[in-house]
């Protein structure tokens, strides 16, 4: 099977629209810091190119929770992989992801990061896909809601490819 890849969102949109979170996220937290939480891998790209538009201290700490593997289905199970280094109690923390699909990974990370008592604990990500949502979750700030389909690009992968993609695309299987 060929894989081919459709342009969904093009660099330039998702440019403009990490600089509209930046400044809808300088509303919620102000001039206070923010610890920028990211579920590895997918959300790199996206925690590094929104913390260069914020306007606030952050700081970055890292997590790696995986449900995918090689599919493009959820398996249901979430493996935490490796924790934080930093203790969240008492601070403002901002869960960045990439995307948001059954919404299995984010509940359970937010379920964990809400047990450590941060001040405030908000949500983003860079995709949202409704459609698909078999539990009860939405983010605080949602980059672009997108139909049910495959994507990948600037972070998102299939089977660990794709993720270096400056843009968005669905990924379509051709004979
Ligand atoms: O809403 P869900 O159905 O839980 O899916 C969303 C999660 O799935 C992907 O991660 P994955 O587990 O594939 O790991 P990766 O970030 O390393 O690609 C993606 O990066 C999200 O974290
Ligand atoms: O559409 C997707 N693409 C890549 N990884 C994902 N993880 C959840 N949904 C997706
Ligand atoms: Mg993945």
């Amino acid at each position: 099977m060929k894989e081919r890849i459709e342009v969904l969102l093009s660099a330039e949109q998702i440019d403009r629209r990490m600089a509209e979170l930046a400044d809808e996220l300088y509303q919620e937290f102000g001039d206070e810091q923010v610890e920028l939480v990211c579920a590895l891998k997918g959300a790199v790209v996206t925690i590094v190119d929104l913390a260069k538009k914020m306007k606030m201290p952050v700081t970055m700490n890292f997590m790696s929770v995986s449900s995918y593997g090689n599919s493009t289905e959820s398996s249901g199970n979430i493996n935490i992989k490796m924790d934080l280094d930093a203790d969240i109690t008492g601070k403002n923390v901002l869960i960045v992801e990439d995307i948001i699909d059954t919404g299995r990974t984010l509940k359970k990370l937010k379920e964990l990061l809400i047990s450590r008592n941060p001040k405030k604990l908000k949500l983003v990500t860079l995709l949202d896909k409704p459609d698909r949502r078999v539990v009860d979750i939405k983010a605080d700030y949602t980059g672009f809601t997108i139909p049910d389909a495959f994507v990948v690009g600037y972070g998102l992968d299939y089977a660990q490819k794709y993720r270096n993609l400056p843009y968005v695309g669905v990924l379509h299987f051709e004979e």
